[in-house]
């Protein structure tokens, strides 16, 4: 027998003595070693119990027996006379025995295991009723002490287990060993049984076989009479016993069945236990039982033909089945009807309910649309009104975090949310904060980028986008804005997920619109501007202008790198983020130490109409305030904290000035400020995220930082514009700068002829003639470096200057032109203006512009002059005037005759310079863009 076997043979034991005995459930293990096995049995005493409980009063006199080692030296004696009385009774019983060295070391355990599997089977089939004679049915010998018979063949049959054979193969030794001793020594009667008993378990219907399909065996194997006859009556006897136990089994089953508390039932079972059934018991209940079994396990005809071998049992069996059946059928129809008439009732009911699911729909899609609706002229009110959305997002608690005590109570729908301060008493403790969306801990990045994606998208329209994460320290602001891992698709954050938007967006309206798509990244670190994108670790400090006319760069000199694939924008942001500096804080264990500040440009044109739209989106990651006292930062961390601190200050005092409307906004105070000027005060679409993280620690920082975000929502800007320019006005934004630069030349012409023939001049005038010399070559569009209100006197270059003139240029732009004519010709004009001494005119450039910006413009002096106006550029329904033709009088005399020709040819080109303008001024009328 293979180990396995014989292993489980012991759990199967000792499970069985555990449930019969408390003693054994707590010292005998569930599948015990041979050892453990042994060492819980030794002293016989939950043999004893055991058996007691198989047999009343079998062993009459149990002593109480210690079960730890160290007891059971202290009393051997009381150990051996438990076990000694159970080996008796078990003896006595006729069952299973073994010999107490057996339960030594080295002894057989198995044995031990066999006597009690056999008291095992005894137990049960008293349970079930103890019809019959019992029998242990399995492959262990009852002992028969006084018959040396069994034990010869166990030798026999050991060393066939033992050589590893199989017992098969012995049994011709065995049953040649047995047959010898058999003739040999005359059995005693009383022994016979034991004997016959022996031989039905060892060869069974092995050796009935043998003998009718092998013709040598009875030569072989002569039996003797009185041994065949016993071994016959046996097996009948032994036949009947199994049958009646199979009857029990059967009724067992049945019940079973009926109840329907057992699985489905084998066909192989039924067969079986119909059989018994139907030859033991032939009654009506029974059959009926069976019919309904038979039912159940399905109609077959095997199953028919395997349980009725008689005629006789087929028609009781299939009369049964038959009445069963139609029973069944009667059954079935009146169910069939109960089920047509529910059927119809839900019929009716399901029509009821489409029709209400029908108008639910409705109402569903209607109230959807109208919250769209909603929700697109609430947006289109903030961006009239240039109000900044403010979104609120709570961080989840982090694993080490108290789980009982968030500081937020409540996230509402409608954008509020409810901050308990337990540190106040009464109603001063909650406090609520309405802002455009709030998001409570378990809301994903993704619902996050989903919410601000409409914002993001505008982008492409030509508008200016300034996303900006606020909030203390650790609140989860880079989180939201870098995610937490480039490789975890959930986890990207904002900035991947705008970019990769934004481009894939552009490569579908490509067809359209053809987009470049390009992205610098900077951070603020102690208030130096520095490039993240750089890949050589270069830390130089960049400069900030604050002139949108440079291509919309308010960092022309940091890196700008267009993309082109989502690979491109995922490698750019893996630079950036490596570059970024971070470092540990009492509060975040990577906490960002600068301002990061990711921009991406987009640049459209629409193939058909030449549109151009630019757009830029600015994702602003503040490093987070925080409180030096409470972070314990020092050395560089605490540099870096207080120009954090200092920063994010700056950026409040902006945004008070912006709310209380103030006529000076300090930008200048910070880079910070600097950076976002154009976001917060300018016309772009503005949306701040704050941050707050819902520890009761930090309750100071989360409701400065909400109020901080109250005060924010309050500001109002004025419109968002888009960056929207027409073809048409492209080309009249180019006629413009054209006729510009023609004006100014032939002003510097004007200038030299005056220098050439008046002979003296007036200081101003040469210094004018001296600039349109320069101005005539001068290209406003090829400077590289605007004028920057906010670098300082050090910024201010030559291209300043160069920046004056184009603004003295502009100035001529819709505003009108005093020109001094002769009378003669002013009355040709027909608009006669009363006499004028000889005055000195001033274009402005605006009404509001400094005399810096207001240029003389001297035409003619001490002549008898009438004053023209010649508007420019007409504002309203005004239209342009004929612009007067500049001629000599006869008594003029300060003005030579050879002069005429080179005067009418000025003449002529202002009138034709003129009329151009006029023709712009009309169509720039038309057009929506000023
Ligand atoms: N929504 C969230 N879900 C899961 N974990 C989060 C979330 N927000 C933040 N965290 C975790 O909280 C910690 C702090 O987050 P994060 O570094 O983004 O804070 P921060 O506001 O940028 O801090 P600092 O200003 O110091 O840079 C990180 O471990 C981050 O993974």
């Amino acid at each position: 027998m293979g180990q396995y076997n014989l292993a489980s043979r012991r759990y199967q034991a000792a499970e069985w003595l555990r449930q019969m005995d408390q003693v054994a459930m707590e010292f005998l293990p569930k599948d015990p070693s041979e050892e453990e096995f042994r060492r819980a049995l030794c002293n016989g005493f939950i043999l004893c119990n055991v058996l007691n409980k198989v047999n009343p009063g079998a062993v009459p006199k149990v002593v109480k027996a210690s079960m730890t080692s160290s007891e059971a030296a202290e009393s051997p004696n009381q150990d051996s006379e438990n076990m000694r009385n159970f080996l008796a009774a078990v003896k006595d019983k006729q069952l299973l025995a073994f010999e107490t060295s057996d339960m030594e070391k080295g002894g057989s355990i198995n044995k031990v295991v066999d006597c009690i599997l056999c008291l095992k089977g005894y137990h049960e089939w008293k349970k079930a009723g103890g019809v019959g004679v019992w029998r242990y049915g399995g492959t262990v010998k009852i002992t028969s002490s006084p018959n040396e018979l069994p034990n010869a063949l166990t030798a026999t049959e050991r060393a066939a287990d033992e050589s590893g054979e199989e017992l098969e193969l012995s049994k011709y030794e065995q049953l040649r060993e047995f047959i010898q001793l058999s003739n040999e020594a005359s059995i005693e009667e009383s022994k016979t049984t034991n004997a016959l008993t022996f031989l039905f378990d060892r060869f069974g219907l092995w050796l009935l076989q043998a003998y009718l399909t092998d013709g040598n065996m009875d030569e072989e194997f002569p039996l003797n009479a009185m041994v065949i006859d016993a071994f016959l009556s046996k097996i009948v006897n032994d036949f009947s016993t199994l049958l009646v136990s199979q009857g029990i089994k059967l009724g067992l089953f049945l019940k079973k069945i009926l109840k329907a508390d057992d699985g489905p039932v084998s066909k192989s079972d039924f067969i079986e236990a119909t059989s018994d059934y139907i030859d033991k018991r032939n009654n009506l209940q029974a059959a009926t039982d069976i019919s309904k079994a038979y039912i159940c396990i399905g109609n077959n005809e095997v199953v028919l033909n395997s349980v009725c071998r008689s005629p006789g049992r087929v028609e009781i069996l299939t009369d049964l089945i038959q009445r069963h059946i139609e029973d069944l059928k009667l059954f079935f129809r009146e169910t069939r009807l109960e089920v047509r008439k529910f059927h119809s009732y839900w019929e009716a009911d399901i029509k009821r309910l489409e029709h209400h699911v029908r108008d639910l729909e409705v109402a569903s899609s209607s109230y959807l649309k109208i919250l769209q609706e909603n929700q697109m002229l609430f947006n289109e009110v903030l961006d009239l009104k240039g109000k900044i959305r403010i979104y609120c997002r709570v961080r989840p608690i982090l694993p080490g975090e108290s789980k009982d005590q968030s500081t937020v109570d409540y996230v509402g729908e409608n954008g509020s949310i409810l901050i308990v301060n337990s540190l106040r008493k009464g109603k001063d403790s909650k406090k609520v904060f309405s802002f455009d969306k709030v998001f409570g801990p378990t809301i994903s990045q993704e619902q996050i980028y989903t919410n601000i994606q409409p914002l993001i998208r505008s982008v492409l329209d030509g508008y200016n986008v300034c996303i900006f994460a606020y909030g203390q320290t650790g609140s989860g602001k880079t989180y939201t804005m870098s995610g937490y891992d480039l490789n975890t698709k959930e986890t990207w954050g904002v900035n991947f997920r705008a970019i990769c938007d934004l481009f894939q967006i552009s490569k579908t309206r490509e067809d359209v619109i053809e987009y470049k798509v390009g992205v610098q990244m900077i951070e603020i670190y102690n208030e130096q501007v520095r490039d993240l994108l750089v890949i050589d670790g270069s830390t130089k400090r960049l400069d900030i202008y604050n002139n949108t006319q440079l291509n919309g760069l308010t960092v022309p000199d940091a890196s700008w790198v267009p993309v082109s694939s989502t690979q491109d924008v995922l490698d750019l942001i893996r630079i950036g983020q490596k570059n970024r500096i971070v470092g540990p804080t009492a509060f975040n264990e990577r906490s960002s130490r600068s301002h990061s500040i990711l921009t991406v440009h987009v640049h459209g044109k629409e193939l058909v109409s030449g549109t151009i739209f630019k757009g830029s989106l600015n994702l602003v990651d503040l490093a987070g305030s925080e409180r030096m006292d409470k972070s314990k930062v020092q050395g560089d961390r605490l540099k870096e904290a207080q120009y954090i601190n200092r920063s994010l200050s700056a950026l409040g005092d902006v945004i008070s000035a912006l709310a209380q409307k103030s006529t000076h906004i300090p930008y200048r105070n910070s880079k910070l400020t600097q950076i976002l000027q154009n976001s917060l005060g300018g016309h772009a679409k503005t949306l701040m995220l704050v941050h707050i993280s819902p520890e009761p620690d930090a309750i100071g920082e989360t409701l400065s930082t909400l109020k901080f975000a109250e005060r924010v929502a309050s500001i109002e800007l004025g419109a968002a514009r888009s960056n929207k320019e027409t073809g048409d006005i492209l080309e009249l934004k180019e006629e413009i700068t054209n006729l510009k630069l023609a004006l100014e030349k032939k002003e510097a012409e004007v200038e030299q002829f005056k220098v050439g023939n008046a002979g003296s001049i007036t200081p101003s005038q040469k210094a004018k003639v001296l600039r349109f010399g320069i101005s005539s070559n001068f290209k406003p569009e090829t400077y590289q470096r605007p004028n920057d209100d906010t670098k300082g006197s050090e910024a201010r270059t030559a291209s300043s200057a160069k920046l004056r003139r184009s603004k003295f240029s502009s100035a001529l732009i819709g505003k009108e032109i005093s020109v001094k004519v002769p009378e003669e010709r002013a009355s040709r004009l027909g608009k006669p203006q009363s006499p004028t001494p000889p005055v000195r005119r001033y274009l402005s450039g605006d009404k509001g512009a400094s005399t810096r910006n207001k240029v003389k413009f001297d035409v003619v002096e001490n002549q008898p002059m009438s004053k023209v106006v010649v508007p420019v550029k007409a504002h309203g329904t005004r239209s342009l005037a004929p612009v007067p033709e500049i001629t000599s009088t006869d008594n003029n005399s300060g003005v030579q005759a050879d002069h005429k020709s080179d005067e009418s040819k000025l003449n002529s080109l202002m009138h034709s310079t003129a009329s151009s303008l006029g023709k712009v001024s009309q169509n720039l009328k038309k057009s929506s863009f000023f």
